[in-house]
């Protein structure tokens, strides 16, 4: 994916779909597992190389991941060919979490182009914490420290996540500060990026560039372990992409057909959709080596099968002129 705009300085911006997780974690009828396969394999036949597959959390607490070893079984049994690298990605909050992903996987033998990963989840407001994990910021990094080490040492690699960036339902507006000590204590335990969310979307161009440029420029967090994850509750997320761009952050979350809420934040609705993500990154002179159709196409059959409104508007657009 390589980058040829003035924003960019020609360096390679990844996108991480998350539709299948963050996309899917809300939906009120239960989503066949045979669904969710087909939609990350035609998400990875589409070109997405970094795909959220699912999460090993309480299925009391998120009963729409219940079949996470499911699909993670699957997806080692069915790898994609050598010639297509993809990371699958799952959620793990706790030790007990990581321990069922680490039994998946060691039913892998897993050949070096397919690789997967596993994500952390804090948040930058204790209110959101609490109803999300059940614990406070300082607790849940307590917790995430000996997963990170025995990830970590098991060759797995872990990626961060801080909700609540911007403002949180139950405690107002975020501190940026607070953001920036929860970034910095998962890049300090070992996280090799750090994914921002606006988990109920209500971050604009202001508030976003405040908050990254001050994270970079000010607290001299390193761009390129940051990552956006925005969601479109306000219909700010695309222009949110534009100001972390700006800024140097070249990794970005989305979902497709726009999929999504958080179960702890109401009235959030999803993320960026990928295929407006995509658009707007091949318009803006940024590859993606996404093909737009593909996912277009992804983001139709999907809505269709749950039953929803497309939330793209590129797709919604680019399928009415078929
Ligand atoms: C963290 C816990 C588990 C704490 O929940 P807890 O109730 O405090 O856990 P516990 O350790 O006291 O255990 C209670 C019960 O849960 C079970 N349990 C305990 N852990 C697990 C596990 N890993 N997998 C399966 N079962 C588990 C455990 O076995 C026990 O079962 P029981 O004995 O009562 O039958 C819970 O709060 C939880 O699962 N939370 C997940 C919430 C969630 O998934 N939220 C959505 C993802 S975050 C998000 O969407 C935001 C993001 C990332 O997209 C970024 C953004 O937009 O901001």
């Amino acid at each position: 994916m390589t980058v040829n705009h003035p924003f960019s300085s020609k360096r390679v911006v990844k996108i991480v779909e998350v539709g299948a997780r963050d996309g899917l974690q809300n939906e009120k009828g239960t989503v066949p597992t045979h669904t969710k396969i087909e939609l990350i394999e035609r998400l990875s036949s589409a070109g997405l190389r970094h795909i959220e597959a699912g999460s090993f959390v309480s299925p009391k607490w998120v009963p729409q991941m219940a079949d996470t070893a499911a699909i993670q079984s699957h997806l080692i049994a069915h790898p994609p060919p050598a010639s297509v690298p993809i990371t699958y990605s799952y959620l793990t909050p706790n030790m007990q979490g990581f321990t069922s992903y680490l039994a998946g996987a060691a039913l892998s033998s897993v050949p070096s182009q397919h690789s997967s990963e596993i994500a952390i989840f804090a948040a930058a407001s204790e209110s959101f914490s609490q109803r999300n994990i059940n614990c406070s910021i300082a607790e849940s990094l307590t917790r995430f420290r000996p997963i990170v080490k025995k990830a970590l040492a098991e060759g797995i690699k872990v990626r961060g996540y801080v909700s609540m960036i911007i403002e949180c339902p139950y405690d107002g507006p975020t501190s940026p500060s607070m953001v920036a000590d929860v970034v910095e204590g998962l890049l300090d335990m070992g996280c090799y990026e750090v994914s921002l969310g606006d988990t109920n979307g209500v971050g604009t161009p202001g508030s976003i560039g405040r908050l990254v440029n001050y994270l970079i420029k000010e607290r001299r967090l390193p761009s390129e372990k940051l990552a956006g994850h925005f969601h479109d509750t306000y219909g700010q997320a695309i222009v949110n992409c534009l100001v972390a761009l700006e800024a140097g952050i070249r990794t970005f979350d989305s979902s497709v057909a726009g999929l999504g809420g958080c179960p702890y934040s109401k009235g959030a609705t999803g993320n960026v959709a990928t295929e407006d993500l995509v658009y707007f990154l091949e318009g803006t002179g940024v590859r993606t080596n996404v093909d737009l159709q593909k996912i277009v196409e992804t983001g139709d059959w999907i809505s269709k099968e749950l039953g929803r409104k497309n939330e793209s508007k590129v797709g919604t657009a680019l399928m009415a002129r078929l």
